[in-house]
């Protein structure tokens, strides 16, 4: 009877999810005995085992009543299928709504719950299965699983989700988003494995982490709303990752453990030489001394001088300087988006924003300093303007939104704005499975005409003209984010007089002098006024890309991909591609925002569109309208991962069956002697991701090429990949770029795909053709 509070608690925080007591206890009472009399276990995050179990006992219930509804069916053929599967879900939802179910009759009926929990009962239906859903209750808000996103209604958590009569005869057109609000009864529905990658092994069903919170997660600044339109921005660090399950990622094929990232160059593995780098020289491939010494002064000067710079205390009183005034962030893809205030602060970490352009949500993630005592904190300013966005409801992976109904939200992914008008954060809302996801779900989950949510300039619309699949889901970003331990330094002390030109006025490129970031460039701006990079600097660009070996690659001393595998013996680097850089103007720079030497960051501004490709690669981005060459798409945006958290997810995704799919920010891998693992860095579009994350591979002759392109911060560890087109595309080609896969080396058999790309440069191909000769000789 000692129990009897915690049971009430129990019983009373599941009411207030609008689970009823009849529902919990049996529910309670198994997890009791589970957990062996462990409250702790039961209580932990808001009852989230509790919740979830009680999901799982709705799940099976649906099941059992589809298998039942199956075998009426072949009873009875006489009534229509479809009416009768909307019927039964029907049913399940007035079951769920109050209208017991003979099963929870037979369950209700139970003893005293607390008395059961004193017997040692065998558990009926002890799952092994751990966690499927997870929950953090919002404190202060009246429900979480509000049946409407229209904040005009108020709470109407008691209110059932009604079937729509278009619902019941199944009339719902394909690509109606279908309320998603639920209740918590109909969210069992959202449980139904789905498939939506045919194929796809292991569908989301490894066990999520039970152990809650541990110290790694994206960390985000919890949006406080003050008043309508006013966002406070408290400290707090929320572990939104812990959060966030596994899930089914749209990339399906097997990759190994050891995986290399797409970035990573492979060097001819014919080639006898790798060679391993003395006295931190780096050496190219034919055994001659390597230039990096020369690269060093012509081209990490500036790195060498930020990293001095920015371990000086001096840095601190320039800080402190600059403190009071309000900064344009020109990295923000409107540039006119919002002002930060540099405010010095001892804190362990620094802070920067990141901001979608729709003028709507803010995000903030803590970047740890690593270079200064102090650090400083970029704290946005109070300048939501959504108030009247709604909250949203229940939502299918817990950051998916109700657009139909409520009109547009600001939210890209991480906060939302609730009935009130306050900002939520992700981690008050239920985690559900990709796997878990219906093609209806999904459908609803994404704006079929703008895939970005708002989050970019333009529009992004998705359509598939193939099949009725509908692009996973995924957090949208316009921009980077740190996701844990990446030294990324957007400090403004660590920009030297030689990195920005803060003398300049106006358009850089209009005056004939050429200015501190051209410099940066080579000495060359990259841009033509039109805002195309040059001719001659492309082409480059796309030779080192396509021949990387004519580039005299670049040789890690002790390469981080290796470093972080924990081997005995360490291996010798394989290569990284040398890159040209491009240096855009920024915050210290005096121009404007319009300046032709600001580019990437004022954000992708072509008509794209996410499309089902017809030659079995899944998605893909295509143009609506003809591009130049030299023209800006888009960059490659994610989470940036160090080299350290690279390998931690690729050791989860081995077991999991499901990958990250990096894209390293390797340029300056070989020119930095003794680079830390949290210097070595990539971006990981798997979760987190813009539009680029639908650009397919093609081998060599891509319409795309990536160029690096630094905006805020000149070490060359952290940039932007932004994809230019390598020649004049067509309105409706595929865009494309090529991976650097080297689908011939054994030892790291990045076998990530069966290419289709359909060149006739495919390495895929020409591997297989090789395989099939060899085996012919043999
Ligand atoms: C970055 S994603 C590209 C978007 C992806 N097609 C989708 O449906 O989400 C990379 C994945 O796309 C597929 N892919 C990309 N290029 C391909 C190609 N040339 N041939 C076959 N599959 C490709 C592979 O499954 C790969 O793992």
């Amino acid at each position: 009877m000692a129990q009897k509070p915690k049971v009430q608690a129990a019983l009373k925080a599941m009411a207030e999810l609008g689970i009823n007591e009849k529902q919990v206890k049996p529910v309670l009472k198994r997890l009791f005995k589970l957990f062996d009399k462990n409250w702790e276990l039961i209580e932990a995050e808001n009852y989230r085992v509790l919740i979830d179990a009680i999901f799982d006992e709705e799940e099976n219930e649906v099941v059992e009543e589809k298998k039942n509804c199956r075998n009426y069916d072949e009873e009875d053929m006489e009534e229509e299928p479809q009416v009768r599967h909307e019927a039964s879900r029907t049913s399940k939802r007035l079951h769920s709504s109050g209208h017991e179910s003979s099963s929870q009759k037979k369950k209700s009926t139970n003893a005293d719950l607390e008395s059961d929990m004193e017997e040692e009962l065998p558990l009926p239906h002890q799952r092994e299965r751990p966690l499927k859903r997870l929950r953090k209750s919002h404190e202060g808000q009246v429900s979480p699983f509000p049946n409407t996103c229209n904040p005009m209604l108020g709470d109407t958590s008691s209110v059932r989700p009604k079937v729509e009569k278009d619902e019941l005869l199944g009339t719902r057109s394909p690509q109606q988003p279908r309320d998603i609000t639920r209740s918590p009864e109909s969210r069992a529905e959202l449980q139904q494995p789905i498939s939506p990658h045919i194929g796809n092994k292991n569908k989301g069903k490894q066990p999520v982490m039970s152990k809650p919170l541990a110290p790694h997660g994206v960390r985000f600044k919890e949006l406080v709303v003050a008043e309508p339109g006013i966002i406070l921005l408290p400290k707090q660090n929320i572990n939104t990752h812990q959060l966030l399950k596994p899930k089914d990622e749209p990339f399906t094929d097997d990759m190994a453990q050891d995986e290399v990232p797409i970035a990573a160059i492979l060097p001819d593995p014919s080639s006898e030489e790798n060679p391993i780098l003395q006295d931190g020289a780096t050496v190219e491939q034919n055994g001659q001394e390597h230039v990096a010494s020369q690269e060093k002064e012509s081209t990490t000067n500036g790195i060498q001088a930020s990293y001095n710079e920015g371990n000086t205390n001096s840095e601190l009183a320039t800080i402190e300087e600059e403190s009071p005034s309000n900064l344009e962030i020109a990295s923000s893809p409107l540039g006119e988006d919002g002002s930060i205030s540099v405010a010095p602060n001892l804190d362990a970490l620094r802070k920067t924003t990141a901001w979608d352009a729709g003028g709507g949500t803010k995000e903030l993630l803590c970047m740890q300093s690593f270079s200064l005592n102090g650090s400083v904190s970029i704290e946005h300013p109070t300048v939501v303007t959504a108030p009247q966005v709604p909250r949203l409801p229940l939502s299918l992976n817990g950051f998916g939104e109700c657009r139909e109904a409520c009109g547009r939200t600001a939210s890209n992914g991480f906060s939302e704005v609730n009935k009130e008008g306050g900002l939520e954060d992700s981690r008050d809302l239920v985690v559900v499975q990709q796997s878990d996801l219906t093609t209806d779900d999904l459908r609803a989950y994404h704006d079929i005409n703008d895939i970005t949510k708002g989050a970019e300039r333009v529009t992004i619309p998705w359509v598939n003209e193939m099949n009725s699949e509908c692009p996973l889901s995924f957090f949208y970003i316009s921009r980077s984010l740190v996701f844990q331990d990446a030294d990324v330094n957007f400090c403004l002390s660590g920009i030297g007089d030689g990195d920005c030109c803060s003398t300049c006025l106006g358009d850089c490129l209009s005056v004939p002098v050429r200015c501190a970031c051209a410099c940066q460039t080579g000495g060359e701006f990259a841009y033509t006024p039109e805002g195309l990079v040059k001719d001659d600097f492309l082409e480059e660009c796309i030779s080192m890309t396509r021949s990387p070996q004519q580039h005299h690659p670049l040789y890690c001393k002790s390469c981080p991909l290796e470093r972080v595998k924990n081997d005995d013996c360490l291996e010798p680097c394989k290569g990284h591609s040398r890159r040209k850089f491009i240096k855009e103007c920024w915050s210290k720079c005096g121009c404007v925002m319009q300046c032709g030497n600001r580019v990437v960051q004022r954000g992708l501004n072509c008509k794209l569109q996410v499309f089902f490709t017809s030659d079995g690669k899944g998605w893909g981005l295509r143009t609506l309208e003809d591009l130049p060459k030299g023209a800006f798409v888009c960059e490659y945006v994610g989470e940036v991962l160090t080299s350290k958290e690279l390998q931690e997810r690729n050791i989860q995704s081995a077991r999991s069956g499901k990958r990250p799919y990096p894209v390293l920010l390797d340029a300056n891998w070989g020119l930095k002697a003794d680079l830390r693992n949290e210097e070595a860095l990539c971006l990981d579009a798997t979760k987190y991701g813009n539009v680029a994350r639908f650009i397919n591979h093609r081998c060599l002759d891509a319409n795309l090429v990536e160029i690096p392109v630094e905006v805020e911060t000149p070490d060359h560890c952290y940039y932007h990949i932004a994809f230019f087109t390598t020649r004049k595309v067509d309105a409706l080609e595929e865009l494309n770029w090529d991976y650097g896969i080297d689908f011939d080396d054994h030892d790291h058999p990045v076998k990530v795909f069966q290419c289709r790309c359909g060149s006739k440069f495919c390495r895929n191909m020409k591997r297989s053709n090789r395989s099939r000769s060899a085996s012919i000789a043999a």
